[in-house]
């Protein structure tokens, strides 16, 4: 497999022309350009997608369940030719409309949902799979290595079905990582742990990934895992990219009503603007948008946003309280009906229909033309 070195001679490489064409200087690791994919020649699975990943990087693509998360891993991965578009790996032209460089010449790493470890073999020779153009001494060095990496010292001599669905994660992440590949490719790989050992294998990788500085594409349909994981994330709907860009922007201000939804738990109040400003039934802000005198729009309050505190004399009441460990998460009534929500501290126990006063901290506000489809 590769090594380093040949990562940076490959990027460089290009004696002939037609070699030329195929090599671009490597600004990033991992760059899609407009890229589109489709299984059925009508309906594109995605389309026109373009991002870069930094050497390093964590990306994570974020989405629901059919938006082409998937589709995207493995059109970087050469299983998925591309419509149109390109995709460069370490600079290299891999895809293009027409021309996809087979995955084994793309020194990536896989980790897939099911793992696909070879049951017949042990922990050690599966690592030790793609290192068959090694030496022996050298190949028993690497796994060590790895082994050690990823905790698994000592379960070198097992089978897969003797180890848990943890242990059995970290040898699918060793098989991967032994390679020194040029970017990691993870498909939601938490998805078959329970929530425990998920957050701590979450935790695990992430610790790993930083200490050897693997450029990473992580797949998930989880904002939370996003979240913990990702330097920056991209997050797609409908086989379209909406937004691209660090957890706390994606968090605090969404480009889009379906991000802004989809990310957290999101109220849209809606709003009509009189000389710049939006009225509201909870308050005014700012009108980013610049609309025009009257028209209708709608302003996104994140639950850490709205702070309810007791009030005999107001108009709010409190619905349900969902207790969350650290927080209490109430839903509100508003006079008009509405409902809204608000994270409040776990020892803040207000009683259903107790009246509130809500106090809007308007710095993360975001104005939306439209609220998202229901
Ligand atoms: N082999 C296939 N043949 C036809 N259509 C497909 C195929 N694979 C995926 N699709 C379609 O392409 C679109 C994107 O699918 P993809 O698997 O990339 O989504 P995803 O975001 O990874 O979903 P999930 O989170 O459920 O895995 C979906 O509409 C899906 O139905």
């Amino acid at each position: 497999m590769m090594t380093t070195d040949a990562r940076t001679n490959r990027a460089g490489a290009g004696n002939t022309q037609a070699q030329a064409d195929l090599y671009r200087p490597a600004s990033s690791i991992l760059e899609l350009r407009s890229v589109s994919c489709a299984y059925e020649p009508a309906r594109p699975a995605v389309h026109d997608i373009s991002f870069l990943a930094r050497e390093g990087e964590i990306l994570c693509l974020l989405g629901p369940s059919g938006c082409g998360k998937t589709t995207i891993l493995r059109a970087i991965a050469g299983f998925e030719p591309v419509r149109s578009g390109e995709i460069f790996l370490s600079g290299r032209l891999v895809s293009s409309s027409g021309h996809t460089i087979p995955t084994e010449e793309r020194h990536v790493g896989m980790v897939f949902q099911e793992y696909a470890l070879f049951p017949h073999l042990r922990v050690a020779d599966n690592i030790a799979f793609g290192l068959r153009h090694l030496s022996k001494g050298e190949r028993r060095n690497r796994v060590q290595e790895m082994l050690c990496l990823t905790g698994l010292e000592g379960f070198e001599r097992r089978y897969p079905h003797e180890l848990s669905g943890g242990q059995q994660q970290r040898v699918a992440l060793s098989r991967a990582l032994v390679q020194n590949p040029v970017v990691l490719l993870l498909d939601e790989p938490f998805s078959n742990l329970d929530p425990d050992m998920a957050s701590r294998m979450r935790q695990e990788l992430h610790v790993l990934l930083r200490r050897m500085k693997t450029t990473t594409i992580l797949v998930t349909h989880d904002h939370d895992e996003a979240f913990a994981m990702a330097d920056r994330i991209a997050v797609l709907n409908k086989g379209a990219l909406e937004q691209m860009d660090t957890p706390e922007q994606i968090y605090h201000v969404p480009a889009t009503p379906f991000v802004a939804d989809f990310v957290g738990q999101a109220d849209f109040i809606p709003g009509q603007v009189r000389s710049g400003t939006v009225h509201t039934e909870l308050g005014e802000f700012p009108d980013t948008l610049q609309s025009a005198e009257g028209a209708s729009v709608v302003v996104m309050i994140r639950p850490d946003d709205i702070h309810a505190v007791p009030d005999r004399s107001a108009g709010s009441r409190i619905v349900a309280r969902q207790f969350r460990g650290s927080e209490n998460l109430y839903t509100i009534r508003l006079p008009s009906g509405q409902l809204v929500h608000s994270s409040e501290s776990s020892t803040s126990v207000y009683q259903e229909g107790a009246a509130v006063e809500l106090r809007v901290s308007a710095t993360h506000t975001v104005i939306f033309r439209e609220a998202p489809p229901a």
